[in-house]
C-alpha cells in the first residue's frame, strides 16, 4: 500500500471528485458515514460525545459526523473553535444542516468557553486535519491543551490536530494526544514514525473509495506492507523440488555466553525453508548446537570462545560453497572476529545478512563497508544504525540518513522497531505493518537474521526477502501475543509461531 504526501492526498480527493464523479460535500458525507460505522461498531454504549470542530474541512467532517451520530441517537455536543474569520464551504454546508437538527452547538472563542470534559465521555478531535500549515497557537492551542488534560477517550478524525502529515513538528508544538486516530484510505507517513506515538495512538484506516487509478499511478518512495502484498512475495514450492533447490546457508554466529543467539538464528533459519544449514560457532557452542538443533550441520571454529573464521574441519569457510551467509548474532567484538570479517568480506560475491555485533564492528571499521556485497541486508536497531551513521534530530532526518546510506553502499537496511523500515538501494522505504511490543525482548532480532538468511538462500531478491521476512517475523509475534499476551513472549515462541502460508 502506498503512503502519499499531503499534496498528493489533496490531489487524490480532487481526482476522485472529478472522475467518479462526486460532489465534494458528498465525499465528505461518505467519509463521515464510514467514520460513524466504525465508531458505532466499537462504542456501543451511549456515553456523551463532545465533538471539537475547526473551520476547515476537518471541522466539516466533524459536523457531518455529529449529525450522523445524532441520527443513531448518540448524545452529542459540538464545540466549534472560532480561531479565524472564514469557514470552508463544506464546513458551512454541514453547519447549516446540523443547526436544523440540534441546538447543542457551542462556540469557543476564549478559554472560558471550553467545557469540562469528564472521564466517561468521548472526545472527537476534528479541529485541524491535513491542512495544518503552522504550529497551533491561541485558542486552538488552549483547546488542545484542555483535551489533552481530560480523562476522556479521545479519537482524532483523520489526524491529530497539530500533527503534520509528512514533516517534522518542533519540540513543544501542542498537538492532540488521541487514543485512536481514524483516517481515510491511505496511511500517513506521520503514523509510522516512533516519535509520533503519543500523537497517533491506535490508528485505523477506512476505505472511502478514493480514485484507484490515481493511487496506482502516484509516484512515491514510501510503502506500508499489507498482508496480501506480503503473501504475493512468497515463492511456491515445486512438487519436484529437493533440498538443493532451497539453498545452503551458512550462519556465522555466537560466542561464549551468547550461544543462545546462534541457536535462535539457526532454528529460525530452518523454520523459514532453507534447504541446508551449516552453522559455524566457537567450540564452546558445538555440543549445545548439535544437541538442540540436530537439523543443522556444525563447523566448530578453532577458537574456543569466539569466532575466528578458521574451523577445525578446514580453513576459513569458502563462500562459494554457500548460497548466502548470515553474520552477527551473538558474535561479540573480539579482535579474532574482526580479523575474520576482514578476511571474509572481500571474498564475498553474493548478498549476505549482517546483524548485531557484525554491524558494530563495521561502524568501528568503516573502511570495511565497501566490501559488503551489493544488495546485502543489514538489520540494525536504531542504536546500531546511529553508530553506522550519526545522530538524528527527528524521524524525518533519520529517513534521509537511511536513504543516503542504502544508496551509498548499495545495500538494503532493515531499521528495526515498531513499523520496521526496509530501505532499498533505490531509496524506497517499506514500513512493516505487523509486530507488537511483545517483540521487544532479547533474541527476536537473532530470529529475524535466521529468517532473512533462509530467504536469501532460497533465491529471494534482497528487497523481497527483507519485506517478506520482516512481515512474517512480526506476524508470528502477533500470533504469540494473541495467545499469551505480549508480556510473556520470548524469542523461541516467535520461531514456533512462524507460518509461511
Ligand atoms: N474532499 C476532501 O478534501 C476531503 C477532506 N477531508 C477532510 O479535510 C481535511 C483537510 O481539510 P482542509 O484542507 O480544509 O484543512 P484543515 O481542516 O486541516 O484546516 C483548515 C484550515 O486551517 C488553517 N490552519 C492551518 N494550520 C492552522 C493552525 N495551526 N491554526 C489555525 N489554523 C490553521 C489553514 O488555512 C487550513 O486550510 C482532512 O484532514 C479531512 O479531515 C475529508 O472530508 C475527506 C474528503
Ligand atoms: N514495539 C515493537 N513493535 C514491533 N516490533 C518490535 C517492537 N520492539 C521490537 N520489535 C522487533 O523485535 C526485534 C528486536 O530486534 P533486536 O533489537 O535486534 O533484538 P535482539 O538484539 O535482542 O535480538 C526487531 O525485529 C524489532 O522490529
Ligand atoms: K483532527
Amino acid at each position: 500500500m502506498k503512503i502519499l504526501n499531503v499534496d498528493q492526498i489533496r490531489s487524490l480527493d480532487q481526482s476522485t471528485i472529478q472522475h467518479e464523479p462526486i460532489a465534494p460535500i458528498n465525499l465528505m458525507e461518505r467519509a463521515a458515514l464510514s467514520f460513524v460505522d466504525w465508531f458505532a461498531d466499537r462504542f456501543k454504549s451511549k456515553h456523551p460525545i463532545k465533538i471539537f470542530c475547526g473551520l476547515g474541512n476537518n471541522g466539516g467532517d466533524g459536523l457531518a459526523i455529529a449529525r450522523l451520530l445524532l441520527e443513531r441517537t448518540y448524545p452529542i455536543d459540538v464545540y466549534v473553535v472560532r480561531y479565524a474569520p472564514r469557514e470552508s464551504d463544506d464546513f458551512m454546508h454541514n453547519h447549516r444542516r446540523l443547526k436544523l437538527v440540534t441546538e447543542n452547538i457551542h462556540y469557543i472563542e476564549s478559554a472560558t468557553d471550553i467545557p469540562t470534559i469528564r472521564h466517561n465521555e468521548i472526545v472527537l478531535d476534528a479541529i485541524l486535519g491535513s491542512g495544518l500549515s503552522r504550529p497551533t497557537e491561541g485558542i486552538v492551542k488552549t483547546t488542545i491543551e484542555a483535551i489533552n488534560r481530560a480523562p476522556a477517550t479521545v479519537i482524532a478524525v483523520d489526524i491529530a490536530s497539530g500533527l503534520y502529515t509528512d514533516q517534522p513538528n518542533k519540540p513543544g508544538d501542542v498537538i492532540v494526544e488521541p487514543d485512536y486516530t481514524v483516517s481515510f484510505q491511505l496511511p500517513k507517513l506521520a503514523f509510522v514514525l516512533p516519535k509520533n506515538g503519543p500523537f497517533v495512538g491506535e490508528w485505523h484506516l477506512l476505505d472511502i473509495q478514493l480514485h484507484k487509478r490515481f493511487i496506482d499511478q502516484a509516484p512515491t518512495s514510501y510503502y506500508y506492507t499489507q498482508p496480501k502484498e506480503a503473501r504475493l512475495l512468497l515463492h511456491k514450492r515445486d512438487r519436484f523440488s529437493n533440498k538443493g533447490t532451497f539453498g545452503h546457508a551458512l550462519l556465522l554466529v555466537g560466542s561464549y555466553g551468547k550461544i543462545g543467539a546462534a541457536i535462535l538464528a539457526a532454528r529460525a533459519c530452518l523454520r523459514s525453508g532453507v534447504g541446508l544449514l551449516t552453522v559455524q560457532v566457537p567450540q564452546c557452542g558445538y555440543i549445545p548446537l548439535q544437541t538442540i538443533v540436530p537439523e543443522a550441520m556444525c563447523r566448530p571454529d578453532r577458537n574456543e570462545h569466539v569466532l575466528s573464521g578458521t574451523s577445525q574441519l578446514d580453513d576459513v569457510p569458502d563462500p562459494t560453497d554457500y548460497s548466502t551467509i548470515g553474520l552477527g548474532p551473538g558474535i561479540g567484538k573480539a579482535p579474532e572476529t574482526l580479523a575474520m570479517m576482514k578476511t571474509l568480506l572481500p571474498m564475498l560475491k553474493k548478498p549476505i545478512v549482517v546483524d548485531a555485533d557484525a554491524l558494530n564492528l563495521l561502524s568501528e571499521n568503516r573502511e570495511l563497508l565497501v566490501y559488503l556485497p551489493k544488495n546485502s541486508i543489514l538489520t540494525p536497531h536504531p542504536k546500531e544504525f546511529e553508530r553506522l551513521t550519526k545522530k538524528w534530530d527527528n524521524d524525518y532526518e533519520k529517513l534521509d540518513l537511511l536513504r543516503e546510506f542504502t544508496r551509498k553502499y548499495g545495500v538494503v537496511v532493515v531499521l528495526k522497531g515498531a513499523y520496521s523500515a526496509v530501505a532499498t538501494p533505490e531509496g524506497d522505504i517499506h514500513f512493516n505493518s505487523t509486530g507488537n511490543p511483545g517483540l521487544s525482548t532479547g533474541g527476536t532480532g537473532d530470529v529475524l537474521t535466521g529468517i532473512l538468511t533462509a530467504l536469501l538462500a532460497q533465491g529471494y531478491d534482497s528487497v523481497e526477502a527483507a519485506v517478506l521476512g520482516v512481515f512474517t517475523h512480526g506476524l508470528a509475534g502477533d500470533v504469540v501475543a494473541r495467545k499469551r499476551g505480549p508480556i510473556g513472549m520470548v524469542a523461541s515462541d516467535v520461531i514456533d509461531a512462524l507460518s509461511w502460508e
